[in-house]
């Protein structure tokens, strides 16, 4: 039977991120895509121009239309805005039978526009943050949420260690920030002591627009399927490399990536991820 996947999402009208990312990535791995609006952005390639939340409790009426009528497979948040917006989605959650949540903590777009308000961290961590069957900050995000300076891969898994303590039951901590470093080395880490690095190279582009979103959407779509939490891991850095590397050079800015990459060079191209350390 056809799973179904869900995102908790905020709009990018240029395609590339939110929702739109998510929808795309859901469809390219069939699975049967559906969503909760919680923002507006008037969003490009070159920025974010403008953001409308959702009044909270139309958010909530959107999730629970989809909770009432559908056995969800996974879900993921993204922006989520306010921690109004993310008290009332994790209390809307814990009312329904529990499926795999994926945690994309969300902050700051590339241009360097707020997705989420200050005051909302405090309630990231405390409401949700311990439902998640994984969390996957980027750099920046898992600096605000632990408070420790993340320069090498030491620091990463410190600050992973950490993140696991407030409650989710993994972490993957994405590498994209660290330009410096000529591969995109991702760290997992679970509560149950597994822990790998996933190592591919570094695309040198400006199209990376979305890139977080298409990554945590690629993780649900499989867990959704039944993988392991690890196995989904890999599986949408394989997507995500393939989306990356294949860009499609649309927008004057930072362009979306291709969600349709893996599909089009067929599935078995999974050569281009490394991995270490995983058993
Ligand atoms: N230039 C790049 N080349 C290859 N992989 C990249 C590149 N930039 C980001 N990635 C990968 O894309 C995924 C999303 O990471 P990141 O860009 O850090 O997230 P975010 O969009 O949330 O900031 C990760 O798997 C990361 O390693
Ligand atoms: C509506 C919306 N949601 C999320 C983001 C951030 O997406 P991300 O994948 O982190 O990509 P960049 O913004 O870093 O390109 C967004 N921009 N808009």
């Amino acid at each position: 039977m056809t799973s179904v996947t869900l995102t908790i999402a905020g709009s990018d009208s240029g395609g590339g991120a939110g929702i739109q990312a998510d929808l795309k990535t859901f469809q390219e791995l069939d699975t049967f895509g559906t969503s909760v609006l919680t923002a507006v952005t008037a969003q490009n390639t070159e920025g974010v121009h403008a953001v409308q939340p959702i009044q909270t409790d139309i958010v909530i009426a959107q999730l629970e239309a989809v909770l009432d009528d559908f056995t969800i497979g996974a879900a993921k948040t993204g922006m989520l805005f306010s921690s109004e917006i993310i008290e009332a989605v994790a209390e809307t959650i814990r009312r329904y039978p529990a499926f795999p949540l994926v945690i994309d903590p969300v902050m700051i777009a590339k241009g360097g526009s707020s997705l989420l308000q200050q005051s909302a961290i405090d309630a990231l961590k405390t409401h949700l943050i311990p439902l998640a069957t994984l969390l996957t900050p980027n750099l920046p995000e898992a600096e605000v949420l632990t408070g420790v300076s993340i320069k090498t891969l030491a620091d990463m898994e410190f600050a992973a260690q950490h993140l696991l303590k407030m409650g989710c039951k993994a972490v993957v901590m994405k590498g994209g920030h660290r330009e410096e470093a000529s591969f995109a080395e991702d760290l997992f880490m679970s509560a149950e002591g597994d822990s790998f690095l996933m190592k591919s190279k570094r695309i040198e582009t400006k199209d990376t627009h979305g890139t977080g979103c298409t990554f945590a959407a690629a993780i649900t779509a499989e867990l959704s399927k039944g993988q392991t939490i690890a196995d989904a891991v890999i599986t949408a850095k394989h997507f995500i490399q393939a989306a990356i590397e294949d860009g499609l050079n649309l927008g004057n800015g930072h362009g979306p990536t291709n969600h349709a990459a893996l599909r089009n060079r067929g599935s078995a191209e999974r050569k281009d991820v490394e991995l270490n350390g995983k058993r």
